[in-house]
């Protein structure tokens, strides 16, 4: 279960862009949060998953509440959440191959003996054929290397998905594959979601249920 209570976070020191925000994702629930764009959707669902401390408010892990972010959060908080973002050049490492990326978490952590058997497991989950494993990630088209994306957010079984609008810039059939990648995943595991977009419709197919920016103060 994961609590958003009173939330008020930002960039600069008295100008927040997200204001007293609340917001609830139950077990195994998926909410889409829908607003305009420049709302401030991304920098919750980043508090959200423990990665931008907020000014102010309390966010509450399975009825605890959560008093660091980043690498400071406890190791057991931190990878409890997976997140894929839109840009998925922005957030992988141009010099790793494909398999590196999605293995990173997993060495991170001190798993790396898990390493051959998880990238087996999760290449033909999010559509990704060996050949593609192998290369770079400007060897790879947008599409491919957000697949890639989301391997990694899946590598250490997270129990909540944080996506934050990761089909903005595919075309239609990559998006819905990585969508039917989520859900699967979350079909296998009762993991929970919180997909951040601007598309209703598709957050409507995609969600239990969807909230409205405007909704949440
Ligand atoms: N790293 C940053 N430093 C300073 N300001 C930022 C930073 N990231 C975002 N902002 C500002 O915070 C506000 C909210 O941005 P945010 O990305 O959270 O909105 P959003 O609703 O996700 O927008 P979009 O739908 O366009 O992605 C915007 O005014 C943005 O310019």
């Amino acid at each position: 279960m994961l609590e958003l209570r009173s939330i008020t976070a930002g960039y600069a020191r008295n100008a927040p862009v997200v204001r007293d925000v609340s917001l609830t994702v139950a077990p195994g629930e998926s909410v889409g949060l829908l607003g305009p764009s420049g709302c401030g959707k991304s920098t919750l669902a980043r508090v959200a998953a423990l990665l931008h401390r907020p000014d102010s408010g309390t966010l509450l892990l399975d009825g605890e509440p959560v008093r660091r972010w980043r690498h400071r959060a406890p190791r057991e908080k931190r990878t409890a959440f997976g997140v894929v973002f839109q840009q998925a050049r922005l957030s992988a490492d141009p010099r790793l191959p494909l398999t590196d990326l999605i293995a990173e978490p997993l060495r991170a952590t001190g798993r790396g003996a898990e390493v051959t058997g998880r990238i087996a497991e999760l290449a033909p989950v999010v559509g990704l054929t060996p050949d593609l494993l192998t290369r770079r990630p400007h060897e790879v088209s947008d599409g491919q290397l957000q697949r890639a994306c989301l391997a990694r957010a899946l590598v250490l079984r997270p129990r909540m998905l944080v996506c934050d609008e990761i089909t903005a810039m595919l075309d239609a059939s990559t998006a819905a594959a990585l969508v039917a990648a989520v859900e699967d995943y979350r079909a296998a595991t009762g993991a929970a979601l919180l997909a951040v977009g601007h598309d209703r419709a598709l957050l409507q197919r995609w969600c239990d249920r969807t909230v409205q920016w405007d909704s949440l103060t």
